[in-house]
């Protein structure tokens, strides 16, 4: 038997939050079986505590669950669980009003910002403010009736509204002990992603998609129901769990395998293979998260793409919220893939908010720390594993080096270069500076395309012979980071290709008596290559080459200008400098024809062709290739007949 229902009037601002369900805010309707599920396991946890409190309360918990019931005839689906459930007043209070005040004022600066003509934007991030719950339905339903009893009670109520000015309520005097929310549906519009809710595909794609860690099992019936035979009853409906429930994240480190880790890692990353690396981190306190974090084997392909996407979920209580959670990572971190738990946010966050954030930004202090932190451990640990996340992620990584001051040395000391102190292996910085020789206060490097072409280039010439070790840098980024680049354990970053450099130690009187034979000689190619060149003088560097062009200690490599040319930030190249090599033949031979024939036209085309060579020994284009040639060939095919 059940009492007269009685109509009540919704609250000036519950109908105006219905009003906009029901013209739906929401671009994505699929969200009210999120917002229903999350309710229905609040109420199971509920349920779980106040039972553990008070023992003498009268329900059974053996099997709290939720479930989802379909009704493609009827157009109806209904979700239901055995949780903690509402008594009457609670009904009215909680569903028939707008107990939050939070909500009320969303509701009133939604209204405004609508008015405005750029309401578009700010309407979403308004929504990413407050929660909307479980007036939701109404975006896909145009009547819903909730059905509740509170746990330990006898009496149960009914709740009816087709989200317009009022709803009814009515005693019942049987339910099962919980609350079961009947959605009848609006006829399926799939145009304004308005989907069939009677499909039970429709309804597990989104259970997994939002609600897949959600602790309580979701129950749906199965979807294989074997066909009875000729004149059997058909059988009744198997329910099956829909719901993985693998939170991970929730359960004790020591209780989760491997095989756990990687399955979660392959499913939300997509990856065949296992994960590198798992990172695992339980922040307690003011601010509440957990992170399972995983380094890939493997970098995707479009690592270095403009639309790489970052690979970290955001999860509010174990329910799902976003994909590519930029916010939460670095864009040099973008190849970490995993989940982010928050127990602080509120489901419906924009990615306005995360934006701007001040407990977003502190997350992601600690993750990139602790990100940073594992790839240091496996340096130190695990030299296999480093140099094979190094060898995929290192150029991406030395991106941070640029991005995040804050963490420059972190990245730095978990850095490591080609080298040429060891053909194979790369070098850390560390290791280097142990391996520094007596009296060597820097820190040597040059930038190239390959290593080939950095060992072959003059400028390592004196540095090979001195057994100084140089760092071969032969990523893009290399060229720009270590620009900018102050020092690395109180030890400057020098270019061996840049400024002036003595290793040798020979007598002052020796340097001045050379200075001297070649003054001639030097002021006058000075003159000649005055466009090109903005000193040309002898050079420490070179043992076997004739001649190489540097650059000032402060001016831009060729490869930097190019790089920054290509950024579309043009910057000038200064004129460079060319150094010559005082004891090659070449040079002591232009030296004795330069006092014998000053005036001799064919050796200034002599000093044009050294400048030509020295471009091209680094591996830059001479100016004009085709007279470079022609002078070439034509000095060339003269020395064969003299
Ligand atoms: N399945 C349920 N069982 C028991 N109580 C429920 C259930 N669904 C809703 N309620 C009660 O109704 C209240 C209002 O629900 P609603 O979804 O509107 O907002 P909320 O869950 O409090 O906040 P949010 O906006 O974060 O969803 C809940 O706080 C809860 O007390």
């Amino acid at each position: 038997m059940t009492t007269q229902a009685e109509s009540y009037e919704f609250q000036v601002e519950t109908r105006q939050l219905l009003q906009l369900m029901i013209n739906s805010i929401y671009s994505d309707k699929d969200l009210f079986l999120r917002e229903l599920i999350s309710n229905a396991s609040d109420a199971l946890d509920k349920l779980r505590l106040e039972r553990f409190n008070d023992d003498t309360l009268d329900v059974d918990t053996s099997d709290l669950h939720i479930r989802i019931d379909l009704d493609a005839t009827e157009r109806t689906l209904t979700i239901s669980d055995n949780g903690i459930g509402m008594s009457r007043d609670e009904v009215v209070n909680l569903i028939g009003k707008i107990a939050n005040s939070g909500t009320a004022e969303f509701v009133r600066q939604l209204k405004e910002a609508q008015k405005e003509a750029e309401g578009e934007g700010a309407t979403e991030e308004l929504i990413g403010r407050f929660g909307v719950g479980f007036y939701s339905s109404f975006m896909v339903a145009d009547r819903v009736t909730l059905i509740t009893r509170r746990a330990g009670q006898a009496e149960a109520t009914r709740w009816e509204s087709a989200g317009e000015a009022t709803y009814t309520i009515e005693a019942l005097e049987e339910a099962p002990q919980g609350t079961s929310i009947t959605l009848h549906l609006k006829p399926a519009d799939p145009e304004d992603r308005l989907f069939d809710y009677t499909d039970p595909r429709k309804v597990r794609e989104i259970v997994t998609r939002y609600s897949d860690f959600i602790t309580w099992p979701i129950r749906m019936e199965a979807l294989q129901v074997p066909t009875p035979e000729e004149g059997e009853e058909p059988p009744a409906p198997e329910f099956e769990t829909v719901n993985s429930r693998k939170a991970l994240w929730t359960r004790p480190a020591s209780e989760v395998t491997d095989e756990e880790y990687a399955e979660l890692y392959k499913r939300i990353s997509h990856d065949w293979n296992d994960p590198l690396e798992t990172i695992r981190l339980n922040i307690e306190g003011t601010l509440q998260y957990q992170a399972l974090l995983f380094l890939p084997e493997r970098a995707t392909a479009n690592l270095f793409s403009p639309d790489a996407k970052h690979g970290v979920q955001l999860y509010v209580n174990r329910v799902f919220v976003m994909d590519d959670a930029e916010e939460l990572l670095p864009p040099y971190l973008r190849f970490v893939k995993g989940v982010v738990d928050s127990q602080d946010l509120a489901l419906n966050v924009s990615r306005e908010i995360l934006q701007q954030d001040r407990q977003i930004e502190s997350m992601r202090k600690r993750l990139t720390k602790r990100v940073l932190q594992s790839v240091k451990g496996l340096a130190a640990n695990e030299p296999e594993k480093y140099t094979k996340f190094w060898d995929e992620f290192g150029r991406v990584l030395k991106e941070g080096l640029l991005q995040d001051f804050a963490n420059r040395d972190a990245i730095l000391e978990v850095s490591s270069f080609l080298t040429t102190h060891d053909p194979e292996k790369r070098t850390s910085l560390r290791d280097y500076v142990e391996r520094m020789q007596e009296g060597q206060d820097k820190i040597y490097f040059l930038t190239g395309d390959s290593r080939q072409a950095i060992e072959n280039s003059p400028y390592m010439e004196a540095f090979r012979a001195k057994e100084l070790e140089v760092l071969l840098l032969t990523d893009p980024i290399d060229e720009v980071w270590v620009d900018g680049m102050p020092e690395f354990d109180g030890k400057q970053f020098q270019s061996v290709a840049k400024g002036e450099i003595d290793l040798d130690e020979k007598e002052e009187a020796e340097r001045e008596e050379q200075k001297e034979q070649f003054s001639g000689l030097l002021t006058w190619m000075s003159g000649v290559l005055t466009e090109d060149v903005k000193e040309v003088r002898l050079s420490n560097r070179l043992t076997t080459s004739p001649a190489c062009v540097v650059s000032d200690e402060n001016d831009a490599t060729p490869t930097l200008v190019n790089l920054y040319r290509a950024m579309g930030q043009p910057i000038p190249q200064e004129r460079r400098i060319l150094e010559l090599n005082p004891k090659h033949a070449l040079v002591e031979g232009l030296r004795t024809a330069h006092e014998a024939r000053p005036e001799d036209p064919k050796l200034a085309e002599t000093v044009e062709l050294v400048h030509g060579m020295a471009l091209l020994a680094e591996g830059t284009q001479p100016d004009d290739p085709a007279r470079f040639v022609n002078l070439l060939a034509t000095q060339l095919g003269e020395s064969l007949n003299k």
